[in-house]
């Protein structure tokens, strides 16, 4: 594709975006972008109306309801079932589904109901952020990412949700509503109460201390920043298995502090209870097995990159600068992040690369003037 032009879709219009907060807007945007018609309807008329200025569709009119082909429903997950219950009734031709972030939760409550399910697709795009409502939305939210079909739903409508799931840069993957919602605990949910609690310890925390927060800390609170009230709800409805999840963790917990406990009492090494410094070892190394198995970019195995960090003055077109060194040193960038000085107007920017070309790297950006970190 030539650098300007869009993808051309595949999913027919009008589709219709019930909720246009951060997933509804991301969704509109991508597809009213390529001229597909989008028709938004929000609770707060606010969101709806911000997601049209937006350019993610145009507010629904009740002209709209005849010819509906597919319904989004971006809405929390209390309350999606609801939703979904009555747009299958007011859009009898449509195909309906939905991205909450639960599926068990959401089909348990429908098949409750005794609606028929068999223009209905439960889906998932395991794309996200930490931020909520139409103004955090993008419309390359969901490229390569993960979009989870949970089964339900006749061949046609599924073939519908996974057009708009591919038509978004998502790959559909197939998945039963419990194995989703399990996957989602061990994945998702648990991991947004750790950071939740992790960063909770901080609010008390001297403000010396905070001074003196690295990288490490950003990295396991970034979304310690989610939506109390979303989140309330994507946990209590998948209760259950997230509950099961945090119990192995409160085990694993245990044994931490109690081996911490012997080490506190102890004169020395010498005098640690045996094995309690084995456990600390093990929680460690457990954590770098676990670690390894996340899958790396687009999805591939999890590769050891070479990490090479770059003092960057905090001056304008300086990073464009060292992105341009790069690329002329004919590097590929596997991954970037920045670290800031806290007293310095000086960033840091760690770039990955493959590790036979850290080397010839630092040699190149040593040799255009600039200042490595060892
Ligand atoms: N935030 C995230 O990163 C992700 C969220 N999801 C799921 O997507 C869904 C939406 O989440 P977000 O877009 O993040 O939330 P959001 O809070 O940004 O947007 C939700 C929107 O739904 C609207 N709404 C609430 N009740 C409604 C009703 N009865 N009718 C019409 N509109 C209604 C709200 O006014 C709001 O604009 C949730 O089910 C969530 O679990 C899925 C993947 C990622
Ligand atoms: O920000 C992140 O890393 C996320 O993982 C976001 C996210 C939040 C909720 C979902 O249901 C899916 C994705």
């Amino acid at each position: 594709m030539t650098e300007g032009s869009v993808a051309p879709v595949a999913t027919r219009g009008p589709v219709r975006v019930v909720g246009t907060g951060l997933l509804g807007t991301s969704v509109g945007l991508s597809l009213a972008t390529r001229g597909v018609d989008v028709v938004l309807h929000d609770s707060s008329r606010t969101a709806m109306y911000l997601a049209r200025d937006l350019g993610a569709g145009r507010p629904a009119t009740p002209d709209d309801d005849a010819d509906v082909r597919l319904v989004v429903v971006a809405v929390p997950p209390d309350i999606t079932a609801d939703v979904v219950r009555a747009e299958l009734a007011a859009h009898p031709s449509a195909v309906v589904t939905d991205v909450a972030s639960v599926k068990g939760y959401v089909l348990d409550e429908l098949r409750a109901s005794g609606v028929d399910l068999r223009r209905y697709v439960g889906s998932h795009p395991m794309a996200g952020r930490e931020l909520s409502g139409p103004a955090a939305a993008v419309p390359d939210l969901f490229v390569g990412r993960p979009w989870v079909l949970t089964g339900t739903g006749e061949p046609d409508a599924v073939l519908a949700v996974r057009t708009l799931a591919t038509d978004l840069g998502a790959v559909p993957v197939t998945m039963d509503a419990a194995e989703h919602d399990a996957a989602m605990a061990l994945v998702s949910h648990v991991p947004q109460v750790a950071a939740s609690l992790v960063a909770g310890r901080l609010t008390d925390a001297p403000d010396a201390a905070l001074s003196l927060a690295g990288q490490g800390l950003r990295d396991v609170t970034r979304i310690a920043s989610s939506d109390p009230r979303l989140w309330t709800s994507i946990l209590a409805a998948n209760a259950g298995p997230v509950r099961d999840v945090l119990v192995a963790l409160r085990a694993d917990l245990d044994r931490v502090i109690d081996a911490l406990g012997h080490a506190d009492l102890a004169t020395g090494p010498e005098t640690v209870a045996a094995g309690a410094l084995g456990t600390v070892a093990t929680t460690i190394a457990h954590g770098n097995t676990g670690v390894a198995r996340i899958p790396g970019k687009h999805g591939g195995a999890h590769r050891e990159y070479r990490v090479v960090t770059v003092l960057v003055p905090d001056a304008p077109g300086e990073l464009a600068r060292l992105l341009a060194d790069v690329g002329d040193a004919g590097v590929n960038l596997e991954d970037l992040r920045m670290e800031h000085s806290p007293r310095h107007p000086m960033g840091m920017a760690a770039i990955s690369v493959l590790p036979d070309r850290g080397d010839h790297l630092e040699n190149e950006l040593a040799a255009r003037g600039w200042r490595l970190a060892s």
